[in-house]
């Protein structure tokens, strides 16, 4: 590190695909008791975080450019998303909470360039929260899986302890219990691919839970813990199962044109991510994901691209200065 200049720390934090989702309960509080297994991809948003001697939390968060993932074009209009301010991205009030948990006097500047699609069901402002609260502990000499920090993520949000990964070594796939935010890493038999579609909308995860129903006999993720054991494309596309796609139909059309679309092509199945709006096929190798990303972007559904899975990486270099 250049003296004088204060320590800064860069995250490249994952998306994440939801192989298998169930519903077991709706409780009292409103959330659902759910069991889930879900899988990092490598599609990332960088996080860069330095302190301030200022008592405040500030976050940059924008679209890295030329992302075509982004960028839609429907009709002759191109759209992007837009997304939160400083004071309503999730990434600034997971560190505001993380500076009066820990104590923190001095402040926090964040910047977040994504590529991550938002509102798309692949955990994207999660991610960030996470990898925000991992930058804001490695800067104050904090043990990265120190119970309490986990406890503020799962506060924070349901998706973000995954994309804490495991304390025990790389995790590339996990089975989240409880409402999502008690997490068991899992063994995967090989690398896996897809391809991902995200249609040119975003799906409010609130308005899906709001629509979806717990069935009366909820499915077991055994077969598909079994399936990701076994590495075994095939395998896993026979077990993959989303119980909030049904409600996530029912809140936008767009989901029902991706899941024709990628039923057309040679996928081994499909099903849509989290509470969606983005779809994915399961492939055999990288190639054929490839092949099929091309063919579905030709369609005009959405904007597709290959993907593998990713190990979640451990803490974050230490980039000496660069705000
Ligand atoms: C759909 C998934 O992405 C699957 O991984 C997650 O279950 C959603 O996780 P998330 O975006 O982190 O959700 P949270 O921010 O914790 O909750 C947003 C809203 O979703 C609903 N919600 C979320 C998780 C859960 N187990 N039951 C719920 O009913 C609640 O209405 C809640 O107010
Ligand atoms: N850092 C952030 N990045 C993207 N969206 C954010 C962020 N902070 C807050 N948000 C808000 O949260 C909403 C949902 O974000 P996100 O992209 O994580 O959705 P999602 O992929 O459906 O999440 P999940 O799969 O966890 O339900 C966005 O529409 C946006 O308004």
């Amino acid at each position: 590190m250049l003296a004088n200049q204060p320590p800064a720390v860069e995250i490249l934090t994952p998306a994440k695909l939801n192989l298998f989702l169930e519903l077991r309960e709706r409780r009292a509080d409103g959330f659902h008791e759910l069991e889930t297994v879900m899988v990092a991809i490598n599609r990332f948003d960088r996080v860069r975080m330095a302190f301030t001697e200022t008592d405040d939390v500030h976050v940059d968060c924008h679209w890295l450019p030329n992302q075509a993932v982004v960028v839609h074009r429907y009709r002759g209009a191109q759209t992007v998303a837009a997304l939160p301010s400083s004071q309503h991205n999730l990434v600034t009030r997971t560190l505001e909470q993380f500076r009066q948990r820990f104590s923190i006097a001095k402040g926090f500047r964040a910047t977040v360039a994504k590529t991550i699609p938002a509102g798309a069901g692949m955990g994207g402002a999660s991610s960030d929260a996470a990898a925000a609260l991992r930058a804001a502990a490695q800067l104050c000499d904090i043990a990265p899986h120190e119970p309490r920090l986990l406890q503020l993520a799962g506060e924070m949000g349901s998706d973000i302890p995954f994309f804490f990964g495991a304390s025990d070594g790389p995790m590339t796939a996990a089975i989240a219990t409880g409402r999502g935010e008690q997490i068991a890493s899992i063994p995967v038999g090989g690398k896996l691919h897809f391809v991902v579609v995200h249609p040119p909308a975003s799906v409010s995860t609130v308005e899906v839970y709001r629509r979806c129903q717990v069935p009366p006999e909820p499915v077991s993720a055994t077969a598909m813990l079994a399936a990701m054991v076994s590495g075994r494309a095939a395998r896993i596309a026979g077990q993959l199962l989303n119980r909030l796609a049904d409600p996530s139909r029912a809140t936008s059309d767009w989901i029902d044109r991706v899941l024709t679309a990628i039923r057309r092509t040679s996928v081994l199945g499909y099903q849509v991510t989290g509470s969606g709006s983005a779809c994915f096929g399961i492939c055999p190798n990288a190639a054929t994901a490839s092949r099929i990303a091309h063919q579905l972007q030709a369609t005009g559904v959405g904007i597709a691209f290959a993907a593998e899975s990713v190990q979640i990486a451990n803490p974050s270099r230490d980039l000496g200065s660069f705000l």
